[in-house]
C-alpha cells in the first residue's frame, strides 16, 4: 500500500503532470532566514516541456529541488501525478520518486567506476527491479551510445556523459523530468544535442520537462519559460524565441538591480 493519499480536493490535477500549491522554502543561515521561495504556485500540463529562468540567487535551483523531491518546501505542497509529494521521510521520498520523477544534473552526476549501461540502469538496481538489458540499449542506442556501453564515464565526451545521464532518467519511465542547467557544462554541439533529446522525450514519450537554465536559446527549446526574481514568478513567456528571452531577462535583471520585482516582466 502506498504511503501517499491521492489529492481529491476542488483544485484539481487532473491532467496536471506537476502541481505547486503556494509553496515556501526558507534558509537557515548565519546572517538570518532566506527566503529562497516565497508562495510559488503553478500547474504544469502532462507531455509539455517548461523552462525556469531568473536571476542568480532567484531560486531557481530550490524551485527545482523542492519540485522533484529532492529537498522539502518550508510550508505549501507539491503535487505530482496527483498525488501530494510534501512531507514523508527520506526513505518515502526515494521511493515516491521512483518511477515518477527523472532528474539531469549540470555534473552529469554518474559513477566514475561503473560502466555506461551500469551507470544508465542504476536506479533500476537500486530499486531491485529486474535489469531489461533490451530496452537499456534501445534507450541507449537512442541517445546515440550503442558503440559505448561498455566505456567508464571518463572516456566520453560532456556531451555524451549528459547523453548517459538522460538514458539513466528515461529508462525510468518518469512522468516528470527535472533539468538543472543540462546544457551548462557542455560545448555548443553538445548543447544542442541534449536539448534536441530533451525535447524529444516530451514531443514522443509525452514526458514533462522542468529545466533550469541562464542560456536563451536553451530555453527557447520548451513551450513555456517562467521567470522567477526574489522567490517569486514574475512572469511567464509562451512560445518563447532567444531574443524574446533575452529581451525580458534584460528587463527583470534591471528591474531587480532597481528592486521593482513586483512590477512583474
Ligand atoms: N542550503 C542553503 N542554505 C542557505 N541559503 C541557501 C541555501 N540554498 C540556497 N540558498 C539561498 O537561497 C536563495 C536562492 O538560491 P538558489 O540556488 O535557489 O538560486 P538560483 O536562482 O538557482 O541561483 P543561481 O542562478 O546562482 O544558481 C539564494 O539567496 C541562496 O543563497
Amino acid at each position: 500500500m502506498f504511503e501517499y493519499e491521492p489529492v481529491t480536493d476542488t483544485l484539481g490535477s487532473a491532467g496536471h503532470a506537476l502541481r505547486l500549491d503556494m509553496v515556501t522554502k526558507h534558509y537557515r543561515s548565519p546572517g538570518g532566514t532566506v527566503q529562497a521561495l516565497n508562495g510559488v504556485s503553478l500547474a504544469l500540463e502532462d507531455g509539455t516541456f517548461t523552462a525556469v529562468m531568473g536571476p542568480s540567487g532567484s531560486g531557481k535551483s530550490t524551485l527545482l529541488q523542492c519540485a522533484a523531491g529532492l529537498d522539502s518546501p518550508t510550508s505549501g505542497r507539491v503535487v505530482v501525478d496527483g498525488l501530494e509529494m510534501s512531507g514523508g521521510t527520506e526513505a518515502q521520498l526515494t521511493r515516491f520518486r521512483r518511477g515518477r520523477i527523472g532528474f539531469v544534473f549540470q555534473h552529469f552526476n554518474l559513477l566514475p567506476t561503473l560502466t555506461v549501461l551500469q551507470n544508465a540502469t542504476l536506479q533500476l538496481r537500486l530499486a531491485g527491479k529486474r535489469i531489461d538489458r533490451a530496452h537499456a540499449v534501445q534507450v541507449l542506442t537512442r541517445v546515440g551510445l550503442t558503440e559505448r556501453l561498455d566505456h567508464l564515464p571518463a572516456q566520453l565526451s560532456g556531451g555524451q556523459q549528459q547523453r548517459v545521464a538522460i538514458a539513466r532518467a528515461l529508462i525510468t519511465s518518469p512522468r516528470v523530468m527535472f533539468a538543472d542547467e543540462p546544457t551548462g557544462a557542455l560545448d555548443t554541439r553538445g548543447a544542442r544535442d541534449v536539448l534536441a533529446l530533451l525535447q524529444e522525450a516530451v514531443r514522443i514519450d509525452g514526458r514533462t520537462l522542468v529545466m533550469v537554465t541562464h542560456d536563451p536559446v536553451a530555453a527557447a527549446h520548451a513551450d513555456q519559460v517562467l521567470f522567477l526574481a526574489d522567490g517569486r514568478l514574475v512572469g511567464r513567456l509562451a512560445d518563447p524565441t532567444a531574443a524574446a528571452v533575452a529581451d525580458t531577462m534584460t528587463r527583470l535583471t534591471d528591474q531587480v538591480a532597481g528592486g521593482r520585482v513586483n512590477e512583474g516582466v
